[in-house]
Formats: C-alpha cells, structure tokens, sequence
C-alpha cells in the first residue's frame, strides 16, 4: 500500500492567558492508501485535538506550534508559517466532528444541508447539482433518497448519522477523519455505518480514514492498524490484530484491559436462531 499521509512532530496547545494545555505532544503517524487508521486512547489523552489539527479545523484557543503535512507528496506546515490553501479542507481532508448529527438545524431539510456544504467550497456550485451530486451518492450507497427532504428530526439516530458522514464526504475527501462517529448509536447502526465506511473506501470515495474512538471493540471491527494516544502522545502504533493480542505499552494493556467482558459463565452462550415467520407455530392470537 502506498502512503496516503504523513503528519509530522504535531504540537498543539490551549493556550488562556498564561495557562497553556500541551493537548498533543510532538505526535506523528501515517495512513496508507485504502487503510483505516483506529486512533484509540481515554477521555482526554487528545485524539479529537489531534483530529481538528490534521483536519485543519483547529480554532483558537488551540494553537499549532508544530507539525507538517504530507498528502499525495504535497507538503503543508501547520505552525503559522504557511497559508492553509482553501482546497486543502474538506475535499483533501474531512472531519466529521463528534456529535455532528445533533448539531444539523432542525430547521433545515437535509438537501438545504447538502447545498451549503458544497457552496461553501464552491460558490459557483448550483443547488440543484448539489442535490444531484447527494442524490446519487446516495443511491451508490443503497441509501433512501428521501431522506434528502427530511427534516433532521425526522431520521432515526442511525440512518441521521449515515447522512452526515456521505455529505461529509461529497467533495471525494483524500482523508477522512470520522471522530467517535459510532458511540451515539445502537450495535445495529453500528455496524450500518461501519459497513457504509468501508463501502465508501472500497469504491474510493475516499482514500483513507482516521477512526477516532476509545471503544477498542469497534476499532477491532474496522481497523487496519492502531495507534494508541495517552496525555497527548501516541505510545504504541501497530496492526490491529498484532497489537491487541500482544501489546508492548503498558498503558495499551491498561486500556485493553478496561474493556468489559463478559463473565466466564455468560461468554459461551449465543443465542438461538429465532424461527422465520412463516415456521413459527402458530399462537392462535390475532393481533
Ligand atoms: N477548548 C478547549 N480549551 C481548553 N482545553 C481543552 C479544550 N478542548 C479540549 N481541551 C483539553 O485538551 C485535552 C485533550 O482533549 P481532547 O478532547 O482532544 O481528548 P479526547 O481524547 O478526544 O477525549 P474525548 O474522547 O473525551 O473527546 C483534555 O485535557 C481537554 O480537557
């Protein structure tokens, strides 16, 4: 596989006043063509802070200090020195920040969303090739169509977030960064939209993705690789099967070691088949 990004020596810090938060600590990974990446770590070691600084969505009070990108062989300093180039967001790197789906306007219809989403990179962009840009994806994806004149309200949680990542992912983005893009929904959604992801990289709708989350279980499901954050700095990186049966940091076994299983007695049991509706016996009730 060949190398999609490089993201060198990160460091970003909030900084309020005099007192300055060293969030990501001189951090640097890669994302191969075709791989999704799983960025893994507790409840503020910084992985959404990594995240908006690659995304190149970082506001003040986070401030870049340090770090360079390498997309497609361009390179692209991120400590001020260097104008971020307006085709670099959203259609060279895309975030779909936590908690996206609750943050749509409950007042706009789904398609209102798509045309702002794609005027916002270009502004000579017609509405209705946006729609039709949305539409097809849509349908490439084996999503209901309709859903383009609903109201957010109107989605079920699941179906709400498949939404917002495909319109995330309209500009054909190199990179998507997807952060704890699962942790709102139930397993069967879940699993729809880890399925829609890896459909969206298979038909090259992107060319890699950084899957932020601290459910390792999920990462598991979807990872290629791992990288492992704590306080700010990623401690071990390696193939997902690699590192989760054998992990080298004491701070990865630490965290594989809070994943809940269950009890010895309960982990055999799986539960039986239910019979198809046409053999089930009959109950003699009407509903
Ligand atoms: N706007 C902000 N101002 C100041 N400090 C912040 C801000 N946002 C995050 N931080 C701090 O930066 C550190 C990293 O936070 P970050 O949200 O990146 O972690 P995380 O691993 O993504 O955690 P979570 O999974 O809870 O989102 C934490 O100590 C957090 O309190």
């Amino acid at each position: 596989m060949s190398q999609l990004l490089r993201a060198t020596d990160i460091h970003g810090v909030y900084r309020s006043g005099s007192a300055e938060l060293h969030a990501v600590d001189h951090v640097s990974l890669s994302l191969d063509e075709g791989e999704v990446l799983g960025l893994a770590g507790e409840s503020g070691s910084g992985k959404s802070t990594l995240g908006s600084i690659i995304s190149l969505t970082a506001r003040p009070p986070l401030y870049v200090d340090n770090g360079a990108l390498e997309v497609d062989g361009k390179e692209l300093m991120l400590d001020g020195s260097q104008r971020i180039p307006r085709t670099w967001r959203g259609s060279v790197v895309s975030m779909l920040p936590q908690g996206a789906m609750n943050s749509i306007s409950p007042t706009m219809r789904v398609r209102d969303l798509v045309v702002d989403v794609v005027k916002a990179h270009d502004r000579s962009a017609k509405r209705s090739e946006a729609i039709d840009r949305a539409r097809d994806r849509f349908e490439t994806l084996g999503l209901p169509v309709r859903a383009l004149d609903a109201y957010p309200h109107q989605l079920s949680g699941g179906m709400k977030q498949r939404t917002v990542t495909v319109i995330s992912t309209l500009l054909n983005p190199r990179i998507l960064i997807a952060d704890e893009p699962t942790s709102a929904l139930d397993v069967t959604s879940q699993k729809a939209l880890i399925d829609m992801l890896l459909d969206m990289l298979e038909k090259k709708i992107m060319s890699g993705v950084i899957f932020i989350t601290h459910d390792l279980p999920v990462l598991r499901t979807v990872s290629n690789r791992l990288a492992i954050m704590y306080r700010g700095k990623i401690v071990e990186t390696g193939d997902t099967p690699e590192l989760v049966d054998d992990p080298q940091h004491p701070y990865t076994r630490a965290l594989l070691g809070s994943v809940l299983v269950p009890e010895p007695k309960y982990r055999k049991i799986r539960i039986e088949g239910m019979k198809g509706f046409e053999d089930a016996p009959t109950t003699g009730r009407t509903t």
